[in-house]
Parts: structure tokens; C-alpha cells; sequence
């Protein structure tokens, strides 16, 4: 089976300093898979160049079935391609009850103004309910998302990124700041989304991306040091040097 993203030898460097480099990456239709690395290995660049924000200087970057190249494409055009990305702030429409802001992210453009003019219908309805039973908030559907945990407003943006159905989810550090108990549920979450779709999350909290019980990533230096299971990766020498033995 072919993968849903491929991303062939990239590179990109900003003031002569190579953030990526030559760094191939595929991730499959259904996949979970954690990508860490110690600070400045290009983790925020691989997003970056994923979703369209930074241009790699060299390389690949393909994605869906049929094949498009992503290079070619905008960032609102990644978007509705099917990728989403979740950044590690939640930017949620505070004001705005947990139920509007799903119903919001139903409409398929996020641009500000289509999203206030965005009339929601019945099966909006039922998908609002069936995201907030998937994200752990049928319970507080009427509150504002202003008065939600830290926790909740992180499962409230991942609910409403799963409300655009993206085919691959791209989420920076979901366990920051998060309760032992958040950081379980979020684990959840996102083994589920990733059951119908390929999620991808950086992590820097070991404990978490053990939880996550996926493949793991080492980035180093803006490539693949190693990749496997974290007792894999975390029992090679060279991760051990750059990384966890600091
Ligand atoms: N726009 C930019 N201009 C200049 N340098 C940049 C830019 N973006 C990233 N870098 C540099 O590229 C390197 C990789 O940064 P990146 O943010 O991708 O690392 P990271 O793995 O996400 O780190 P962290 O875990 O700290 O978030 C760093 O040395 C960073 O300073």
C-alpha cells in the first residue's frame, strides 16, 4: 500500500543553517506515529513545510491518493486537501459555546467571515453531538469554551479540526500543561483518530508518547536518526548520546 505522505530527501536552511536536512519521512492512510527529537532538531520545520508554511529548498513532499505534489500548493489549499494542523496554544472561539464553535468548524472554509456566515442544519446537529461524545465534551456543549480547562480547550480544537475530516492530523505537543488525567484522555483521542485517519504528533513528554504505543521518529539535525517502537529508538546509542543522556 502506498503512503499518504511522502516526503523525499527535503532540505531547507534559513541564514545558512540547514533546520532540515535531506530528510525523507512516509506516514501510511491509517497510521499513529510520534515524532521527537531534542530542541531545534526541525520538528516545527517538518510541519511547517508540511502544511505549507515554510517552502523546503530542495525535495518531495506528496500526499493523498491521487498523488499531489504539496509544494505547489498553498496553505489554505493543504487545508482543504486534508491536512490538518493542531499548534500547541488551542486558538478556540473563547466567547462562543463549545456546540458553536463545532458547528462552526463544520463549515468547510475556516476563513473568519465564512465561519460567522455559516448556517448550521440538523445533520450538523447530530455531527456536533457524535464529535463531542468522540472529544469527551457532550457535557458541556452549552458552556462557553472560555470557561473550559486547559485540557477541554485542547480537545475542543482537536474536535473541530476532526470536524473538517482532514486525512492527516499534524498536533505539536498535545500533553503540554495537561493533568495526568487530560493527558490519559488525550491519548485516547487521539488512538482513535487515528483509527480512521493518519495522525501525526510531536511530543516531548516521554511518558506520553509511550502511552501513544505507536511508531516513533528521532529527529535529529533535521533528519531521521532513528525510527521503531519506543524501546527501540530509546535503546539506540546514538539517540541516547543526542537526546535522553543530556
Ligand atoms: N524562520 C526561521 N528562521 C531562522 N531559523 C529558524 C527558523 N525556523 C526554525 N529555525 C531554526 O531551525 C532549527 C529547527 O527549529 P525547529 O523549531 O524546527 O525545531 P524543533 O525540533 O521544533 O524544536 P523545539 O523542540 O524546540 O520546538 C532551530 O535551530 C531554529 O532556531
Amino acid at each position: 500500500m502506498s503512503a499518504l505522505l511522502e516526503v523525499t530527501s527535503i532540505s531547507v536552511s534559513f541564514d545558512g543553517f540547514k533546520a532540515i536536512n535531506n530528510l525523507s519521512f512516509e506516514i501510511g492512510g491509517q497510521e499513529l506515529r510520534a515524532i521527537i527529537g531534542p530542541n531545534g532538531a526541525g520538528k516545527t520545520t517538518f510541519m511547517d513545510i508540511v502544511t505549507g508554511k515554510t517552502r523546503p529548498d530542495e525535495g518531495r513532499v506528496r500526499f493523498g491518493e491521487p498523488q499531489l505534489d504539496l509544494l505547489r500548493l498553498s496553505e489554505s489549499q493543504i487545508a482543504r486537501a486534508g491536512v490538518g494542523r493542531k499548534f500547541q496554544r488551542p486558538t478556540v472561539f473563547e466567547a462562543q459555546s463549545v456546540r458553536d464553535n463545532l458547528t462552526m468548524a463544520l463549515s468547510n472554509d475556516r476563513l473568519p467571515f465564512a465561519v460567522l456566515r455559516y448556517k448550521s442544519s440538523t445533520r450538523d446537529g447530530e455531527r456536533v453531538s457524535e464529535l463531542a461524545r468522540e472529544i469527551g465534551l457532550s457535557e458541556e456543549l452549552d458552556r462557553t469554551a472560555g470557561e473550559l480547562s486547559h485540557g477541554q480547550k485542547q480537545w475542543l480544537e482537536i474536535g473541530m479540526l476532526l470536524a473538517q475530516d482532514p486525512q492527516l492530523l499534524l498536533v505539536d505537543e498535545p500533553a503540554a500543561g495537561m493533568t495526568l488525567g487530560e493527558r490519559e484522555h488525550t491519548t485516547d483521542l487521539l488512538r482513535r483518530a487515528a483509527e480512521t485517519r493518519a495522525v501525526v504528533v510531536v511530543e516531548h513528554d516521554m511518558e506520553f508518547v509511550r502511552r501513544l504505543d505507536c511508531k516513533v521518529t528521532v529527529l535529529h539535525e533535521g533528519s531521521v536518526l532513528a525510527e521503531g517502537t519506543l524501546d527501540h529508538v530509546t535503546a539506540n546509542s546514538e539517540v541516547i548520546d543526542v537526546y535522553l543522556g543530556r
